[in-house]
């Protein structure tokens, strides 16, 4: 559904002013986390919910002040439940994911069933914790600690950058590779298949068994695409989205980028993110070792299996990039930090920016140093406070998914 006051679906670069976004405000979910599970949940603390909350609003009013249409993840999803057989779908799926076993699969399709759009929302979003239900009782639900939960909550859905990512008028519907996380693209397939505002738009999902996140995925240029490959990515994943997308004619070049798998580095867009058309900033621990695979289409097939790739040797990413991008160079903007401070900063994403148009990008304030050096070299630094925001570990890139932005001139 479009007029003439919605932007076009889709982004081809990761600088073109951002016109509509995904967020999610972190809500009940995140009130779920106890030191007993936060490990398993992906966060490294308990946030404090109502200053994360905050810290949150101030993001997305700082977007909105720039022109940035916010959409909220539950509220696409309460709308797409607005349709009956879609809330039946989303009860049988979750139900049939969950180990959960019959007596309580019985107990609760009528509960769900019964709850309204928003309530639906709430509970596959927040879970369900064991001394939640009431009745039901069997085998499962004696076994299971009364504070673990029935459903899991989703905590990491404030991350909504890595469970799908638009590439040019598509978009992908991720596979994650944490059990924490895997329930996350159940909704973001219902929100992209059966919301209004988006029928009619194709997307992307051949992962099978693999791995593929947004997070790893960096729109270096219109027809190119990075993809890092490690913790989260695996090498098969990157392979099946390279196939898709190129059989598709979306990008004509895919650049592979190991990273390490580690926590620190999860995904490629801990350790750089994109700036201004031709300028990255880059956690300079890694500049110098970095590196990519080159990938192109040898020759055309029927389908994207057909396709024969052509894989060059690795070379340095700053090459490699841009030769992709047919640019002189990818400039690194040289943050010159010493390498304690590299890494505290990179803990804390410094490097993990959000540009919202060409030199504009959003960044956690405490990252003082990068900051300043983004600055030296240019780039106005949109600043927002992230103290409990950042305990899960992502920055402003990560707690995003632009759904639309304009086209790079030229
Ligand atoms: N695009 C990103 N870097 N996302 C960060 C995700 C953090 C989240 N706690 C996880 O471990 O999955």
């Amino acid at each position: 559904m479009t007029d003439e006051h919605t932007p076009p679906l889709g982004a081809d670069s990761e600088v073109g002013t951002l016109q509509t976004v995904m967020l999610h405000r972190p809500g009940l979910e995140l009130k779920r986390l106890t030191p007993r599970n936060n490990d398993r949940l992906l966060f490294d603390g308990i946030p404090w919910v109502s200053r994360a909350q905050d810290e949150h609003d101030a993001f997305a009013e700082a977007l909105r002040g720039r022109g940035v249409e916010v959409l909220y993840l539950t509220d696409l999803l309460t709308e797409t439940f607005a349709d009956e057989s879609v809330r039946a779908e989303a009860i049988e799926t979750a139900l049939t994911q969950l180990h959960i076993g019959d007596t309580m699969r019985t107990y609760l399709r009528p509960l769900l069933t019964e709850s309204s759009p928003a309530q639906l929302t709430t509970y596959l979003t927040a879970g369900i914790r064991n001394d939640e239900v009431r009745g039901g009782f069997g085998l499962v639900t004696s076994l299971i600690d009364e504070h673990d939960f029935i459903v899991d909550p989703l905590p990491n859905l404030l991350f909504t950058r890595d469970s799908s990512v638009w590439i040019r008028d598509r978009v992908a519907i991720t596979s994650l590779a944490m059990p924490a996380r895997k329930r996350e693209t159940q909704l973001t397939e219902l929100i992209y298949t059966r919301h209004p505002r988006f029928a009619g738009t194709g997307t992307l999902h051949g992962w099978r068994d693999e791995h593929v996140e947004g997070g790893d995925v960096l729109l270096l240029a219109p027809g190119v695409v990075a993809v890092g490959v490690g913790e989260r990515t695996t090498p098969a994943g990157v392979e099946q989205l390279a196939r898709e997308i190129m059989h598709q004619g979306l990008v004509h070049t895919v650049l592979a980028v190991p990273i390490a798998q580690e926590r620190a580095t999860m995904h490629l867009d801990t350790v750089l993110t994109m700036v201004d058309v031709d300028k990255i900033v880059m956690y300079p621990n890694v500049a110098g070792t970095l590196q990519a695979y080159t990938v192109t289409v040898a020759e055309h097939g029927e389908t994207d299996s057909d396709l024969v790739l052509h894989v060059a040797d690795a070379e340095p990413f700053l090459v490699a990039a841009a030769k992709a991008m047919a640019i002189d160079t990818l400039h690194q903007i040289d943050t010159g930090l010493d390498p304690v401070t590299a890494e505290r900063e990179q803990w804390d994403d410094g490097n993990n920016t959000l540009a919202i148009a060409p030199r504009v990008a959003v960044a956690y304030e405490r990252n003082d140093e990068t900051n300043s050096r983004l600055e030296d070299a240019g780039i106005e630094v949109v600043r927002i406070v992230g103290s409990e925001l950042g305990s899960g570990r992502g920055g402003p890139r990560c707690m995003s998914c632009p759904i639309s932005r304009a086209d790079l001139p030229g």
